[in-house]
């Protein structure tokens, strides 16, 4: 095998890692964040969420299995550069469509192997995401001062408002599975493809919104039920989604949201948002779900998340009565999801839809089809 030419990962506190040139060949810029799953890295590649993010594996063997057309969350792969100890020299899977190298390459995705991933993210854990470059091809040779002059000069991933690069532009809809139950108006902050699924094989017609979508908008689709998506960027940064939904609550309609739609929730209930030292990736964090006591293991991408109190319930500083911290993360104790006790909604940080991940946390799509078919026999028997 011939060695891929040299490549340096570049990070913000002036830090370097050689390594070799993996994917396309040239310089990207985004936030350094590792992730801790051990499969799944294709659903990781096309997860819009880590959009602006330089993923790095801890994994150490990647590429195993190749691509195939199955296994991806989105069209396309989202990660701004992709880090990885030592990929597979073949691919070994009857599903096997082409190799990740190709892939990265065709999409254009920089990405860099080779790197000492336990080093790298044990920094990241000590000092934070930082800001971070992969350069390699003509890019490699740019003087070290002129590498970290561009790492420095990227963006930081608190203020920065992202939706509108992965939402959809057009409307579209995804007919009910089974037995039909209703709709669903799913505002597409970087929505994954399992997530529409789950929610088709609940019984609802999925209609699929672009993040800029009016209250105005919403409303006239006359959804059963509105879905706010995981995506990338800052909470913060995203007034326009928190005053909809604010809107939706008002209107009574019942609500779910994940990830980033646990984190709008937070915000449209009146709290704020934080963003976390290195953030939580991968697909073996320990959840509490405090309505049964019980522990799940679940997928997670989040770098930001909700500041309320887990001592609840208290009032909803927004008006929308009582609210309590539903889920809690057990190796930090963060919000992990968000329960209005007066109105049907509710919203979890991480991913029942587990793409990649384990499959414990699926029975909140059951929760959230009973919450709105509670809701829609006590809204038409109050008619009566
Ligand atoms: N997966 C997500 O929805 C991520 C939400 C947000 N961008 C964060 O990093 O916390």
């Amino acid at each position: 095998m011939t060695l891929r030419e040299p490549a340096v990962l570049v990070l913000e506190d002036g830090t370097r890692y050689r390594g070799r040139a993996y994917g396309a060949r040239g310089r990207t810029l985004g936030e350094a964040v590792f992730a801790t799953g051990m499969t799944g890295y294709q659903e990781t590649l096309t997860d819009p969420s880590y959009a602006g993010q330089i993923v790095v594996q801890t994994a150490p063997h990647i590429g195993n299995t190749g691509v195939n057309g199955e296994d991806t969350e989105s069209a396309r792969i989202w990660v701004a550069g992709y880090v990885v100890r030592d990929p597979s020299r073949v691919v070994s899977s009857f599903r096997a469509e082409g190799s990740l190298d190709e892939q990265l390459t065709t999409d254009g995705i920089v990405g860099i192997s080779g790197i000492d991933t336990r080093a790298l993210t044990r920094r990241l854990r000590d000092t934070g995401s930082m800001r971070s470059g992969i350069f390699s091809g003509a890019d490699a040779a740019l003087d070290e001062a002129e590498q970290l002059a561009l790492v420095q000069g990227g963006a930081q991933m608190a203020g920065q408002n992202l939706s509108g690069q992965v939402s959809t532009t057009e409307t579209y809809s995804l007919p009910a599975e089974g037995e039909r139950l209703g709709s669903v108006a799913v505002l597409d902050l970087g929505v994954k493809t399992a997530t529409l699924r789950y929610l088709q094989a609940r019984g609802f017609d999925v209609h699929v919104v672009p993040q800029s979508s009016t209250l105005e908008q919403i409303l006239a689709l006359e959804p059963t039920a509105v879905f706010y998506s995981n995506g990338p960027g800052d909470p913060a940064a995203s007034d326009h989604h928190v005053e909809v939904l604010q809107g939706v609550l008002r209107a009574g309609l019942p609500y779910f949201g994940i990830c980033f739609g646990n984190q709008l929730f937070g915000r449209a209930l009146g709290f704020g948002t934080y963003k976390l030292p290195f953030g939580h990736r991968g697909i073996n964090q320990p959840v509490m779900d405090r309505t049964t006591g019980k522990v799940e293991i679940t997928a997670h991408n989040h770098g930001f998340a909700v500041d309320a109190p887990l001592d609840g319930p208290v009032a909803s500083p927004a008006g929308f009565g009582q609210v309590r911290v539903s889920h809690v993360g057990l190796n930090d104790d963060v919000v992990e999801g968000l329960e209005a006790l007066e109105i049907p909604a509710f919203s979890v940080q991480y991913h029942p839809e587990a793409a990649a991940g384990p499959h414990d946390a699926n029975y909140l799509f059951d929760r959230f089809r009973d919450m709105v078919v509670d809701h829609v026999a006590s809204t038409s028997k109050d008619a009566k």
